[in-house]
């Protein structure tokens, strides 16, 4: 489980979360919600420690992120698969070679090893034989499930995807979603996805956090999200569900 407690973080006095606590459960996808500019991302970095907030704190199976030594940090990052925004693909390497990378990067293992939880990986997305291809011959769903068996590679006990489904159409997104969904239940982890995608939120959201201006208004699932009576929200579904009739998306 991850939880954040009384998350607040200013950039030059202007607050942009303000004292957000929630908490992320083991084998569920949990979603971040909100209109652009409200935060999602800024607190996706501070779970990550790629900021630091003002005040409050992130913890990982009751593990505090922010406080102790380097090596129980190193430790919890070793348990952590990011996704990020666009794939951050390494446009040089093979799509082997960038699943493999945190492989090289944070563990021992032989080479042989490292092959075969490669090729484990690049089968659990649906990408088996395309190992030995570059970022740009692949689409971008398939950079999308490069990224994601590059996340799941060091086995995590923790996703975070950031904007998974940014850039695909609808079809190729809700694959990803399922995708991601799957993994989750699949190997009991602790999911994370910021999104904006209406048809996400109301798939696989097994909790949803709604941020507003940097403030956790509401806080409930895919079932209940339409019966929300958060006006901030019900404008947020209203415009993101029309957006999504408007492109053809169901
Ligand atoms: N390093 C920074 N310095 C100053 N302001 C920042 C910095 N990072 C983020 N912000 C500001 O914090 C606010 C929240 O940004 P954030 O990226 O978290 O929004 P978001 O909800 O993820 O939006 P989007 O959906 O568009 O990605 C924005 O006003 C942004 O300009």
């Amino acid at each position: 489980m991850i939880e954040i407690k009384n998350i607040s973080k200013a950039f030059n006095g202007r607050v942009v979360l303000d004292n957000v606590s929630g908490e992320f459960k083991k084998g569920e996808t949990s979603l971040v919600i909100g209109a652009s500019g409200t935060g999602k991302s800024v607190l996706l970095k501070c779970m990550l420690d790629l900021v630091r907030p003002e005040s409050g704190s992130t913890l990982y199976d009751g593990r505090d992120f922010y406080i102790g030594d380097e090596e129980d940090k190193k430790d919890i990052r070793r348990e952590m698969g990011v996704l990020f925004q666009g794939g951050a693909l390494f446009d040089s390497k093979t799509v082997h070679e960038n699943i493999q990378f945190p492989l090289d990067m944070l563990t021992n293992m032989g080479a042989g090893e490292k092959k075969d939880r490669v090729e484990f990986c690049l089968q659990r997305v649906g990408l088996e034989g395309t190992g030995g291809r570059m970022p740009s011959e692949i689409s971008g769903g398939m950079k999308k499930r490069v990224g994601i068996a590059r996340a799941i590679v060091m086995n995590p006990k923790y996703l975070f995807c950031d904007e998974p489904n940014s850039g695909l159409d609808p079809l190729t997104s809700i694959k990803i979603d399922e995708l991601i969904k799957e993994i989750t239940d699949e190997f009991n982890i602790t999911t994370v996805v910021i999104t904006h995608d209406m048809n996400s939120v109301l798939s696989i959201g097994d909790k949803i956090m709604f941020l507003y201006k940097g403030k956790k208004l509401w806080e409930g699932n895919s079932q209940t999200i339409l019966g929300a009576t958060v006006p901030e929200l019900e404008e947020f579904v209203f415009c993101n569900r029309a957006l999504s009739l408007m492109r053809g998306e169901k």
